[in-house]
């Protein structure tokens, strides 16, 4: 019917030809003619949401792009027909993450409509617990860029490499030096699996635009020898820079982030040591760490429904965390201020906590010098008594919370979790390593031992579990829950700073999003498949902390009350269903402009 081919001519030639079919114009596009909804995405190559099977002939011809793709306008539910059936020929995790990766680089719509539509089914695979798996293989599988990797050796030129980073408008970064990548130790430049990951996570939860996301890897060297002795590891062979070198490093880096891009919001990820960057950069950034505060965050949202649902008054629970690193050092802080705000001192809050890492409980006396981060939980009501296991704490604490933060897979036992149970009516087992092979206990292991009982949340997905004629759901107590809405309420209300009680927000904002049916069946945290609203709903939160303690810009958004905040956020969502709609329509309109135009 038409006439109109593919060819390389100005976008104005095409649009004349195209409506050559129908009307005699031939007027040039103007400027206002470049599409917004076609912006190339910074993960992927230019054009690449113009290949969509489901445009219409009029978008294809319009985008120079008719002939290079199979003929028929299909539906989105033909689409994703194809998709899942691709994706169930691969047989490995891994296999399906590349799938998946490719497909996010070859139609970023296409992937985020599947994502938001299957988010419990495909979020293992796009993050915990396959991404962990892919950090560990990176420099195997690699395939496409889609990051920016900077390298120690670039220290004094980051503010000119940046400048090649094709996005201009980037208003997030999550930034790795791979020290640290989950419970799975140094991976170097591998970790770049989880900028990649989380901020997948921030599109697919919070809706915020993939093309204004930037993952980031900083190369510093790394400590894990035989990625230092593989051939095809993609990183500098050399061992990790010094920690002053790092922190020179850094300052570079921040400033030229912000140079560029004078709003960007900066999640630290998986930092092996990330405690004195969140000290030196939380006042002049708008940044955050999220395995302290993200994670802190999350298990106090946890923890407020946990602690309702095991009939303990609060002042009478004990706490014990096995893991006393940035986690479990964030996590227990950010329920002390819970315990505060119940009405308890600091000191009060502070006792009810006891803290085991690899020496076993930490106390003051213990005769090793504490990291710092550490000295805050230490013990002094020990009596001068040293206790090396977790089986000897327990003992001495009776706890009512054991928390796993500590990447040892399996360490409670069943006969730790029977203890749990004997103690306690409804013991609260927060098994948080990740990836699932380093979770301190499986959901199975933790509903059998107690015999049902416990209330249980883990980092990494669990399936749900059959017990005496039962069925019982697990918690997933991971980041995700917080850090998107954190991100989106940060870029929302261009806070300048990411405060203390805009994360303790986020926390908060949780157990406000649990329906009653949830609480029926032992959950504290709202079903994954609401993501979207529950991050719409944190970022509410954080929105108004962040104009409480007078750090956003966007005065206005005072003014609004909550629903109609709420609703305003929701608005500002990315939604990857409207994306080939926006684009069919501005080109209808600019179709119809031309039309209407003049002749020449
Ligand atoms: O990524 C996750 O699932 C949680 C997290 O931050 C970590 O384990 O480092
Ligand atoms: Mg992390």
């Amino acid at each position: 019917m038409s006439t109109f081919t593919a060819t390389q001519a100005p976008i104005g030639q095409q649009v004349g030809s195209l409506l050559a079919t129908s009307t005699p114009h031939t007027s040039p596009p103007s400027h206002k003619h470049r599409l917004k909804h076609t912006r190339a995405t910074a993960h992927v190559p230019n054009r690449a949401a113009h290949f969509d099977t489901s445009l219409s002939i009029t978008a294809r011809k319009y985008l120079q792009t008719y002939g290079l793709t199979p003929p028929r306008a299909e539906s989105y539910e033909v689409q994703k027909t194809r998709c899942l059936a691709q994706l169930a020929l691969k047989t490995t995790p891994i296999e399906k993450f590349l799938y998946l990766s490719t497909l996010r680089y070859n139609n970023v719509h296409l992937f985020y409509r599947l994502l938001t539509d299957h988010f419990t089914e495909l979020t293992p695979l796009v993050y915990t617990p396959t991404v962990g798996e892919a950090c560990q293989r990176w420099s195997e599988i690699y395939q496409q860029p889609e990051g920016m990797y900077l390298s120690f050796e670039d220290r004094g030129h980051l503010s000119g490499i940046i400048q090649n980073w094709p996005q201009g408008n980037v208003e997030i970064t999550v930034v790795t030096d791979g020290s640290r990548i989950l419970g799975l130790g140094d991976l170097g430049v591998g970790g770049m699996g989880i900028p990649i990951g989380k901020l997948a996570l921030y599109t697919g939860c919070a809706g915020i635009r993939p093309e204004v996301t930037l993952p980031l890897t900083v190369d510093l060297g790394t400590s894990n020898k035989a990625l230092q002795a593989d051939p095809l590891y993609m990183g500098s062979h050399r061992d990790k820079v010094t920690p002053e070198e790092e922190r020179e490093f850094l300052d570079e880096l921040m400033a030229a982030l912000k140079e560029r891009w004078p709003d960007i919001v900066i999640q630290f990820e998986d930092w092996k040591n990330p405690f004195p960057s969140l000290e030196r950069y939380r006042q002049d950034y708008a940044m955050f760490n999220d395995d302290i505060q993200g994670t802190g965050a999350v298990i106090m949202g946890g923890i407020i429904g946990a602690v309702k649902q095991s009939g303990v008054a609060t002042r009478d629970h004990r706490a014990v965390f096995l893991g006393a690193g940035s986690a479990g050092v964030g996590v227990a802080k950010q329920i002390v201020d819970y315990f505060i705000h119940e009405g308890m001192t600091e000191e009060e809050a502070k006792s009810r906590f006891w803290l085991v890492d690899s020496k076993g409980l930490v106390t003051q006396d213990r005769g090793d010098k504490l990291a710092e981060h550490k000295t805050y939980f230490s013990r002094t009501d020990n009596n001068g008594q040293q206790f090396q296991t977790l089986d000897e704490v327990i003992e001495y604490v009776k706890p009512t919370i054991l928390m796993g933060l500590s990447t040892i897979g399996g360490a409670f036992t069943p006969d730790i979790l029977q203890k749990m149970a004997t103690w306690n009516e409804r013991p609260i087992i927060f098994a948080l390593s990740n990836p699932s092979s380093k979770s301190e206990c499986t959901f199975e292991e933790a509903i059998t031992h107690t015999d049902g009982r416990a209330l249980f949340a883990s980092g990494s997905p669990f399936q749900p579990y059959a017990y005496k004629d039962k069925i019982y759901h697990p918690g997933q107590g991971n980041n995700m829950y917080v850090f998107p809405g954190i991100g989106l309420g940060t870029i929302l209300s261009k806070a300048v700073q990411v405060t203390p009680n805009m994360i303790y927000a986020s926390g908060e904002a949780l157990p406000t999003m649990i329906t009653e049916e949830e609480k029926q069946i032992s959950l504290f945290y709202p079903c994954i498949a609401r993501i979207r609203d529950v991050s719409a709903r944190v970022a509410l939160h954080v929105i108004r902390a962040a104009q409480k303690d007078n750090v956003d810009r966007l005065h206005h958004l005072r003014e609004m009350n909550d629903e109609s905040l709420e609703a305003w956020i929701k608005d500002k969502m990315y939604d990857p269903h409207q994306e080939t709609k926006e684009i069919e329509n501005e080109i209808r309109e600019l179709v119809d402009d031309l039309a209407a135009s003049p002749k020449l």
